[in-house]
């Protein structure tokens, strides 16, 4: 009688614990949903405050944040190491010159550090932030597990091997996913970001040949003629560096499945959004997504948790920071 109470007081303890631990994540510990639920329970409120009322006056920080996570996550796992300042850390890199949204990271760090000091990780703060600047520019709410701490590397060479170019093809991009533990679903996916935000001009550049007399031309003709023109006209020569064009020329404030419809329509800003419609292993999903935003947002879901828990720290060998530009 009492073994079979303790077998099944055990496996009550292993189905509730299973309900709450998500992924172990290789190398690192477990995320668990409501972590600060004591420790710190307005964590999520005061997330989303902070993206909230800086989103509202200026409209780019959704963007902004969401890149923010994509490229923290992508060297040395979701641990904030995008955060720490200094010359040499990641920040310092041609593909971090244009990440922003750090203030708004700053901002609700601060005021949980009133809060509830020393408990809260920066690496939480990105995630959440990411996830709520995706609901209030009309996507999903995606319920996503906390509990992640802070790395306290930061250099400057991890970078580019761990980043995207837009220029890598298809099986580039696949390689690189596959070692966050990303499927080609994955990456057709969180492509999907690309609904919101901007570009640079400089990003685009490589689509476009300078004839002698200053004008571009396409050199990839894959892309929509007029769509092309467009972007000309937006990014003359000569442009003032810091002017950009939207990722998605439809509706770059809304988080829908735009982004497909326009892959569809040869309307993919980079060569690797294009690349998502030219290859036959996800020409077919591309169309799928294109024509049923619920299973965009569903899929997303999925992606993105996966997305969150790339390499997390959960142990001594990372930190709460104090502020999220220094280790402490
Ligand atoms: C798969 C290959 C990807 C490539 C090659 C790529 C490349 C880029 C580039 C070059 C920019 C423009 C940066 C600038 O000029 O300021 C950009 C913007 C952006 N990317 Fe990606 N990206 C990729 C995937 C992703 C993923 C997976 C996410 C997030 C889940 C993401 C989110 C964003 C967002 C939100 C922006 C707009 C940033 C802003 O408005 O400031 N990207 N991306
Ligand atoms: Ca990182
Ligand atoms: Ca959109």
């Amino acid at each position: 009688m009492e073994t079979t109470r303790a077998v099944v007081f055990t496996n009550i303890i292993i189905a509730v614990s299973s309900l709450f631990i998500v992924g172990s994540v290789s190398g690192g510990g477990s995320l668990f949903f409501n972590f600060y639920g004591n420790s710190c329970p307005a964590v999520e409120f005061v997330v989303r405050n902070a993206v909230t009322s800086s989103s509202s006056s200026d409209p780019s920080i959704p963007g902004k944040l969401l890149r923010l996570l994509f490229h923290d996550c992508f060297v040395e796992g979701c641990d904030a190491s995008l955060m720490l300042r200094g010359n040499n850390t990641e920040l310092n890199d041609p593909a971090n010159r244009s990440i922003g949204g750090l203030s708004v990271i700053d901002l609700a760090k601060r005021d949980l550090e009133m809060l509830c000091p020393e408990t809260v990780s920066c690496a939480d703060i990105i995630a959440l932030a990411a996830r709520d600047a995706v609901t209030i520019t009309g996507g999903p709410m995606i319920p996503i597990p906390t509990g992640r701490r802070d790395g306290v590397v930061s250099v400057v060479s991890n970078v580019r091997p761990n980043i995207v170019d837009t220029s890598f093809t298809m099986d580039q991009m696949i390689n690189l996913f596959s070692t966050k533990g990303l499927s080609l679903i994955d990456l057709l996916v969180l492509s999907g970001a690309h609904t919101i935000g901007a570009a640079h001009c400089s990003s685009i550049r490589s689509r476009f040949q300078e004839t002698s007399n200053g004008k571009f031309t396409l050199i990839d003709k894959t892309l929509d003629s007029n769509y092309a023109n467009d972007l000309i006209q937006q990014c003359p020569t000569g442009v003032s560096p810091s002017v950009t064009v939207n990722n998605d020329p439809e509706t770059s404030l809304v988080f829908d499945n735009q982004y497909y419809r326009n892959l569809m329509n040869n309307k993919g800003l980079f060569p690797s959004d294009s690349a998502l419609l030219i290859d036959g292993r996800t020409r077919k999903l591309v169309e799928d997504l294109a024509n049923d935003q619920q299973l965009f947002f569903e899929s997303w879901g999925q992606s993105f948790l996966k997305l969150t828990s790339i390499g997390v720290k959960t142990g001594d060998e990372a930190q709460i920071r104090r502020f999220c530009g220094a280790t402490n």
